[in-house]
């Protein structure tokens, strides 16, 4: 530590401020030299990051207790920040998040878990056959992208072996931009999409999205998988979430993420999705769930009057029951 004056950090900033009266007596040294770093991978305690485009192996400083670092934090590094392998840097501060994205709690983790932070678009990929279409599943996606404050961006891959003609229809009433993508095809749609934007990959095992990864991003080498040919479903053969830079920006990869937990979603944070409806929401009666079931849900009243689409309230409503509804595998 150079100089030896004790300021107050940031950590003591943030406790303060979500603890109201709470008095300035947790005071420590400020790290002034420390750097900061973006974290790319996470791995058993050990954040992988990137200084000055440089990868560094880092640990929590022990100060930071027990608050979670993730895939994309912003964080503050001192100790040897060299990349010398074999070295270990010490993130001591975490910045600020601009967007969080949940993933759900599940049979083989009760917890419901950040796995990626500062993220500002959810690239939703799936495969218009082998395996086919889940409908299900990108709607739970666009919710939580929505949630989450993500711009959701459907990325259709395969297109050699079926037609995106339905499934688009289907969505266009969102509203919702997408790409279409095949084997050995032009790219430039997606990649100028990518381009300058923190993008969060996600899709089922077997869509295509390490393919698709890795022609974008060939230096990555992401493990690229088999669809077995009985349940037509592809094995994940990638293990962690990982940033890799991209275009000014980010493609960030999440292998095991296949649904996510939506119970929990405030309806109104749906509705964030369809601005064209936020209006008419307004004047819905305190707590209404904007279901078809929902006694005076303004949205009924609305679209009865002709002042909306009845297709996007649909649209609205699909959303919104998919929060409760099946987890897509
Ligand atoms: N026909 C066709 N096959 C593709 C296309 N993209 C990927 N595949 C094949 O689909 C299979 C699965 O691709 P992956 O890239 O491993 O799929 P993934 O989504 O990363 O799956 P996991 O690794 O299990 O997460 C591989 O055999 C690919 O060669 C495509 O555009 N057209
Ligand atoms: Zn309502």
């Amino acid at each position: 530590m150079r100089g030896g004056g004790r300021h107050l950090d940031e950590d003591d900033v943030r406790v303060r401020a979500r603890g109201g009266s709470r008095p300035r007596t947790r005071k420590r040294p400020k790290h002034e030299d420390a750097r900061s770093a973006m974290v790319t991978a996470v791995d058993r305690g050990r954040y992988r990051c990137l200084v000055d485009g440089r990868e560094v192996t880092a640990m929590k400083a022990r100060e930071l207790g027990r608050g979670s670092i993730v895939v994309g934090d912003r964080v503050a590094l001192v100790g040897d920040v060299s990349g010398t392998p074999d070295t270990l840097a010490r993130v001591v501060r975490v910045e600020g998040r601009t967007s969080v994205l949940r993933r759900t709690a599940d049979d083989t983790d009760p917890v419901e878990r950040v796995i990626v932070a500062n993220a500002d678009q959810l690239v939703v990929v799936c495969s218009l056959a082998d395996p086919g279409p889940q409908p299900r599943l990108i709607d739970r996606c666009l919710v939580a992208a929505y949630d989450a404050g993500l711009d959701p961006l459907l990325c259709l891959t395969k297109s050699d072996l079926a037609r995106p003609g339905g499934l688009l229809d289907d969505y266009a009433s969102l509203g919702l931009r997408h790409v279409v993508t095949e084997h050995e095809g032009d790219l430039s749609d997606l990649e100028a999409l990518l381009t300058d934007r923190a993008s969060v990959l996600v899709g089922s095992s077997g869509v295509g999205k390490s393919t698709l990864v890795n022609r974008l991003v060939p230096e990555a080498e992401r493990a690229v998988g088999h669809v077995n040919p009985v349940t037509g479903r592809g094995r994940h053969t990638s293990t962690s979430a990982v940033a890799l830079p991209y275009r000014g920006g980010w493609i960030i990869d999440t292998p095991g993420v296949r649904s996510f937990g939506l119970a929990h979603i405030d309806p109104d944070d749906v509705v964030a999705g369809f601005p064209d409806l936020e209006e008419a929401v307004a004047e819905c009666p305190p707590g209404c769930p904007h279901t078809g079931e929902a006694e005076g849900c303004a949205l009924d009243l609305w679209a009865a009057g002709g002042r909306l689409s009845e297709q996007r309230v649909a649209s609205l409503r699909r959303l919104l029951a998919s929060r409760t509804g099946e987890e897509g595998a």
